[in-house]
This record gives C-alpha cells, sequence and structure tokens, in this order.
C-alpha cells in the first residue's frame, strides 16, 4: 500500500495557517520565536502504541525501549516513560536526563562502543535495568567497577550479526566491519559470552544486535532473528545459556518526503514475531523477552522545524535560493547523510506552488542546503516554513556553529502548547567561555 503523499496531511485552520497538534504554527513562532521545533505529541503517542499493540496483540512478552539519542530531552523521557517504555541511553549525559525524566533505572539500558570508566560508574551506582556490553576493554573495566564496589549487574551482549541493511553506510551498523559489538564470525561473541557467564558479578540477559537505522522493510530484521537465534542455540549447546531476552535494536524508518515508505510499525513488529516464534520453536529454545529499540519512528514525524524566510538570491536559468534563519546547526542532516526533507509554507500551505526554490540555512558553509527541490509558492521575508519530520536527530546532532544559539522546542496537543527546551541565547554561548 502506498502511502499518501505528505502535503495531503497537513493540518490547517480557518485563518488556513499550517497547524500542529492543533497549534497555529503562526501563534508558536509568535509566542516562543523562530526557529522552533514543534512536535506534535499526539503522533508519538500514537506511534508508541502502535508498536505496543502488535506485541499485545500476539500476546508475547516484550519490551519497548526508545532509543534517546533520537530526541533527548527531560519532557521526552517523562512522557515515554508515562507511556510504559523505558529507554536506551549511550551516554552519562542522556543517563542523567533519563533518571531526571523520571525514567525508573531498572527501565534503561546503556550502550556504547567506548563507555568510558565514569559512565559505567554511573550506570552500576544508578543499579540500571542492564548495560549492553560492547567489547572486552568494557567487561575489564566494567569488573573493575563491580569489584570495588563490591556489587553486580545484569548485562546483555551486543554482536554484530554480519548483516548490512539497506541503508546509507553511515547509520548501518550490523555489518561484520562495524565498530560496535562483538563479532559472531570470527569467535569473538563466543569468547566474550564465556567471559560474562563466568563472571559472578554479570547477570547475563540476553543477546542484543542493531542492524542499522532509516531501514523500510522488515527483512533485515527477519534476517537477523535467524542468525540471532541459530547463536543461542549454539550457545544453549556448548554452555547451557538460556537467553532471557532477545534484543533486534531500532532502525525502524520514518517518512521524510513522499518517496520514503517506511513499513508501519505494527508490519515490522508482526514479522519479527512471526520469525521468533518459527525459529525458538524449531530450536526448541524457551522464548525469550522480545525487546526492541525505536528512536526515529516514534520521534521523527511528530517534529516539524518552523523558519523564517530572510533574504532570498535569483540566478536566473540556474536555481533560486530562500534562506531561513536556521540550518544545518538545528539539522544537520541534509549535510552528514544527504537527507531528503519537503518544505511547507506555514502561512499559506495551500496557496499555488509554482517555484523550485533551494531552502537554504544562514551558516558559512555551501552544504547548508536544508531542502534541495522545495516546490513551494513565491516566498517574502517574514513567511514562516516548515520543514517536516524533523523530530529525530535534528536537536540532539544540533551545534552551536557561527556561534549561532540552538532553538527552543515546544510540545504541541490538543490545541496547548508547552515549551520544553527554552532557547539558547547569546549569554548561554559565553557561558563557558572565560578569555584570556
Ligand atoms: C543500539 C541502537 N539501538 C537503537 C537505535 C535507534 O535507531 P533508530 O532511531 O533508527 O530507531 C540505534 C541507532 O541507530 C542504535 O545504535
Ligand atoms: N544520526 C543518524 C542515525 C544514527 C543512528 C544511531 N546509531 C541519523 O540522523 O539518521
Amino acid at each position: 500500500m502506498k502511502l499518501t503523499s505528505l502535503s495531503d496531511e497537513i493540518a490547517t485552520n480557518e485563518a488556513g495557517h499550517l497547524t500542529i497538534g492543533g497549534v497555529d504554527t503562526l501563534e508558536l513562532v509568535s509566542k516562543y520565536g523562530s526557529p522552533l521545533i514543534a512536535y506534535d505529541v499526539s503522533k508519538i503517542k500514537s506511534q508508541i502504541n502502535h508498536f505496543k499493540q502488535a506485541f499485545i496483540d500476539a500476546d508475547v512478552p516484550y519490551r519497548v525501549t526508545y532509543a534517546s539519542k533520537a530526541f533527548s530531552a527531560v519532557a521526552m523521557y517523562q512522557l515515554v516513560a508515562g507511556e510504559g517504555l523505558g529507554c536506551d541511553v549511550v551516554s552519562g549525559g542522556e543517563l542523567v536526563a533519563a533518571l531526571k525524566g523520571g525514567m525508573p533505572a531498572k527501565r534503561i539500558e546503556f550502550h556504547g562502543n567506548n563507555k568510558l570508566p565514569v559512565e559505567l560508574e554511573m550506570a552500576v551506582d544508578a543499579q540500571i535495568g542492564c548495560i549492553v556490553v560492547d567489547n572486552f576493554q568494557e567487561i575489564a573495566f566494567l569488573n573493575k567497577i563491580l569489584k570495588e564496589k563490591d556489587t553486580t549487574i545484569s548485562v546483555v551482549v551486543r554482536v554484530a550479526p554480519g548483516i548490512e541493511a539497506e541503508t546509507h553506510k553511515y547509520i548501518s551498523t550490523g555489518q561484520e566491519n562495524s565498530k560496535f559489538g562483538f563479532d559472531v564470525h570470527s569467535g569473538q561473541a563466543k569468547k566474550a559470552l564465556k567471559e560474562l557467564i563466568d563472571n559472578p558479578r554479570m547477570n547475563v540477559l540476553g543477546v542484543h544486535c542493531h542492524i542499522g537505522s532509516q531501514i523500510f522493510a522488515a527483512r533485515g530484521f527477519v534476517m537477523a532473528v535467524d542468525k540471532m537465534v541459530s547463536l543461542l542455540k549454539q550457545w544453549n549447546e556448548e554452555f547451557g545459556f538460556s537467553a532471557k531476552l532477545l534484543n533486534l535494536g531500532g532502525g525502524f524508518g520514518a517518512r521524510y518526503v513522499d518517496s520514503d515508505q517506511p513499513s508501519p510499525a505494527e508490519d515490522f513488529v508482526e514479522q519479527i514475531i512471526a520469525e521468533v516464534k518459527k525459529k525458538i520453536s524449531e530450536a526448541n529454545l524457551e522464548f525469550p523477552e522480545i525487546w526492541i529499540e525505536p528512536g526515529r519512528s516514534l520521534a521523527a514525524e511528530a517534529g516539524t522545524t518552523l523558519y523564517t524566510v530572510g533574504s532570498r538570491k535569483d540566478v536566473e536559468g540556474v536555481c533560486h535560493f530562500v534562506s531561513v534563519d536556521g540550518g544545518m546547526g538545528d539539522n544537520i542532516r541534509p549535510a552528514l547523510y544527504q537527507a531528503k526533507y519537503a518544505a511547507i509554507l506555514a502561512n499559506k500551505p495551500h496557496a499555488l506552488k509554482e517555484q523550485i526554490v533551494t531552502v537554504v540555512g544562514k551558516y558559512c558553509e555551501s552544504g547548508d542546503i536544508l531542502v534541495k527541490d522545495a516546490l513551494l509558492p513565491i516566498t517574502h521575508p517574514g513567511d514562516t516554513l516548515a520543514v517536516p519530520s524533523t523530530g529525530a536527530y535534528g536537536y540532539t546532532m544540533a551545534s552551536n556553529y557561527n556561534r549561532n544559539p540552538r532553538p527552543a522546542v515546544v510540545f504541541c496537543e490538543n490545541g496547548e502548547s508547552k515549551l520544553i527546551i527554552r532557547r539558547e541565547t547569546y549569554e548561554d554561548l559565553l557561558n563557558y567561555d572565560l578569555g584570556l
């Protein structure tokens, strides 16, 4: 089934303005300033429910863990914790934010290929749900910390299953030459498992893999299930190891432009469950809890960045540049991954679209392009330009390049808006700069 066009799905009000969560986007900009990242909270909740419901319908044990690198904000942790999800963190900073957002420590898992000793210590002190162990150095660091503190922790073994996800090479992580996880083929993963199960301070809950990000079809996950279950079978035969959980990571795709056609959340989950059921029963293993870690698929489509149009440059017969007051500092994805976005003129979304323009930011880089071929009505300075689907890996990858402050972020729902991250000020930017 082909998804409808994004521009057919936009919501507008009586004034003919684009709305987000029932709030007029022009009012948002006038109240909170520009650029502004506005989330439609109902979209986040609806995606969460689609993932959860598919597990509930299949009546299998599961956990949905939000990959918080997609959008790490105290309010977001509060929201997902309230919806019953866990979260994964990849740094001390994300851990602190998750705890501040009231995420129960036992629902937190810690990922990363180079967890610092101080971060491992924070995780142990908080007694989080599990540490997803990535390499031998980490096992050594963790062992030392556990000994010093005379305590224990639950762990999960991250393996690189040797699967190349069909996505951009920078966001593909399951292949053998990935920097993440223990390689299966060379026997590293088996050696790691042995070390962990022999360590009385580490309680091995199961295995984890993550094949990549922005994946549209379940095929790669089904292949990952096959590899992981065959690994579990070997480990069961060799070590009597029985996994309590099988974590298949995140990577479920989101829609940025019309040509993106990701499978719906429930399709991914249904196909994963069917394959786990089949393979686990063939291998005659105990049925594990199935964990998934969606990040982008929960946050991306819920977020829209609102910019104000400034200058323009027309090179007749070549191109038309429309500049906005943000750019690669709030959305690095086009420059980093050639990611594609759409643009909507929020003050008159239904006006005749008569020009193809290049929407560029205000940063001193020629690559600071937000939308390459945006079909828009004629724009004027002061117009509000909306770039949809910026809710994942936008704010979290933002920078202060050119000493531009990072934007504010609001949550919108049922016609109400709430500021959840305030705009940085020039004073904020000078906070750490001590001078001579
Ligand atoms: C281990 C792990 N889990 C989950 C995710 C979330 O991925 P996505 O945002 O594509 O769902 C990532 C990021 O790619 C990851 O590295
Ligand atoms: N930051 C990436 C995804 C990385 C996923 C994390 N392993 C993106 O914007 O698409």
